[in-house]
């Protein structure tokens, strides 16, 4: 429902959130139902990843002690490890609901292990070392995911290599070169679900609307507000991919505005350390992400407002990746915003010795959440 000063969504979803693990994640889990979020689909880069089904029940029987009222869909990283076996094993776990001493808690029907498969290049961002450097060698897990309905969730960049000036691949065109990848994936597996993650030029926009319908595209919040401008010496807003230029960033608005149903919210919100995001070494960059879920339900509503497109939020906040993902919506689950002039993002939040620094602190969001049931 959505009048001049409120709007409520139902059921918001973020399709893309780093929770860490430990003190942080005691920290940021919390922040999901905070931003107005309550589904979290949660990334594997932890150190060591979430590999196999195990480690991914567990991972999610933490994160539920931390902050139960959230649902959590869980992914894997994919990697040499990772074989077709676990594939369905994943898959299949939360119809047993107790994988050898691990009870996983109150099981659903559909309390999977695992959703998706989360596919880095090698060393193109957080805790990517492990990451891979060939398609064709997981062509067999690609054909298990897509007999049992697992979501691809691509990384889309190819790595840089600055001391290779034939390739010339840098961050800014490491995105358009990826897309070849992508392409040819789905032209091998066309029934295979695959999400394009955290989109950032207008050729990946143009690419995604181009393929099947089994293929989609997330898109965060920042990357909806920075251009190559924001980061170049703003190591806060700094995150992979980067923004791109203002026409990318156009791109990006307009296939929200124009309501297309492949294109959906996935913060990709990245807490790090405050030491790590504002200090680099000549061999240490800063770290790479943007965190956002304290704020994101208002500060999407914003953006989206900034750019003509407020009467999509429900859609790109909820519906179509809920759809995407066949996740229905609880109507009984609303979260309700409130225009507000004066709101001014908090500078941090911490609990215990651990802290992180929004997006945009400090500065003015024209939204707040009012209710949240
Ligand atoms: O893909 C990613 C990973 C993330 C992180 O910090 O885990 N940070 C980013 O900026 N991009």
């Amino acid at each position: 429902m959505t009048t001049a000063d409120t709007i409520s969504v139902t059921a918001p979803a973020d399709f893309h959130v780093h929770l860490r693990q430990g003190a942080l994640s005691e920290l940021v889990t919390s922040h999901v139902r905070l931003g107005g979020f309550t589904l979290a689909y949660v990334m594997p880069n932890l150190q060591p990843p979430i590999k196999n089904t195990e480690e991914a029940l567990l991972y999610k029987a933490q994160l539920q002690a931390i902050d139960p009222t959230v649902e959590y869909l869980m992914t894997l990283y994919l990697s040499p490890d990772l074989t077709p076996d676990e594939i369905r094993k994943a898959k299949h776990a939360g119809v047993v609901g107790k994988i050898g001493r691990l009870s996983v808690g109150p099981v659903q029907a559909d309390n999977i292990a695992s959703t998706g498969v989360k596919s880095y290049p090698r060393g193109v961002t957080t805790n990517s070392d492990g990451g891979i450097e060939s398609y064709e060698t997981y062509y067999p897990i690609f054909r298990a995911m897509e007999e049992e309905d697992m979501v691809l969730n691509l990384h889309g960049e190819v790595p840089s290599a600055p001391s290779d000036p034939s390739s010339n691949i840098c961050v800014l065109n490491a995105e358009p070169s990826f897309l070849p990848h992508l392409i040819k994936l789905h032209a091998a597996f066309p029934k295979l679900r695959i999400v394009l993650e955290h989109a950032t030029t207008r050729a990946a926009v143009e690419c995604v609307k181009s393929l099947g319908d089994t293929v989609a595209c997330t898109i965060t919040a920042h990357h909806l507000a920075l251009t190559v401008d924001d980061w170049a010496g703003q190591s806060w807003n700094f995150c992979k991919p980067v923004a791109k230029f203002p026409d990318d960033r156009q791109a990006l608005r307009d296939v929200i505005k124009e309501g297309h149903p492949r294109f959906f919210l996935g913060s990709d919100s990245a807490p790090h350390p405050p030491t790590k995001k504002s200090t680099s070494t000549p061999s240490q960059p800063c770290a790479a992400g943007v965190y956002t879920s304290p704020i994101l339900l208002p500060l999407v509503a914003h953006l989206l407002e900034s750019f003509g497109a407020l009467d999509k939020l429900e859609n790109f906040t909820s519906g179509f990746g809920r759809a995407f993902y066949q996740r229905p919506s609880n109507s009984a689950r609303q979260t309700k915003l409130r225009r507000i002039s004066g709101r001014v993002v908090e500078a941090k939040w911490t609990k215990g010795t651990e802290e992180v620094v929004p997006f945009w602190a400090g500065k003015e969001i024209g939204w707040e959440i009012v209710e949240d049931e």
